[in-house]
């Protein structure tokens, strides 16, 4: 039987030379790792209109501008997910854990020794060569 594949808007949220990324909650998929903030497309919703909304209500903030990085599918045995990443480097606000998440700014260098979920590898090693 073929798994049912969860979308997800991620923003990669860019502001000189850093990255803002959340801890996720210990009881959530994946918990306790590192993330680009985001979530779940509802049915009837792009993948932008997900991330414009996710990025409002995680951290506040509202998407002015952002591209395209890479779209990655990954099966976790217990949930299969395809991450619809986007860089976000236009925005109004301060990012903040809204949802009382942890979170902070890293240079690509802190990105590299984060414990992320296994598919963040994909984005990190799309990062390298983002400009
Ligand atoms: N947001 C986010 N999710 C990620 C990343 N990497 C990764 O594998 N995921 C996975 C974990 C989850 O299975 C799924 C995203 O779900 P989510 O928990 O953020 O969804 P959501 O915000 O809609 O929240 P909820 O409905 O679960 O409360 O994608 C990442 O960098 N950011
Ligand atoms: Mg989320």
């Amino acid at each position: 039987m073929t798994k049912k594949v969860v979308n997800v808007a991620v923003g990669v949220i860019f502001k000189r030379g850093q990255y803002f990324v959340c801890k996720r909650s210990e009881t959530q998929h994946q918990g306790g790792l590192w993330e680009f903030p985001g979530g779940k497309v509802e049915s009837q919703e792009s993948v932008e209109q997900a991330l414009e909304r996710e990025l409002s209500e995680e951290i506040g903030i509202e998407v002015r501008g952002s591209k395209h990085l890479t779209t990655i599918e990954h099966d976790y045995g217990d949930k299969q997910v395809c991450l619809h990443v986007h860089v976000v480097d236009q925005f109004e606000g301060e990012p903040t854990g809204l949802e009382g998440q942890p979170s902070q700014w890293v240079d690509y260098q802190g990105l590299t020794s984060l414990d992320f979920p296994k598919a963040n590898v994909a984005i990190i090693e799309a990062l390298a060569t983002f400009s």
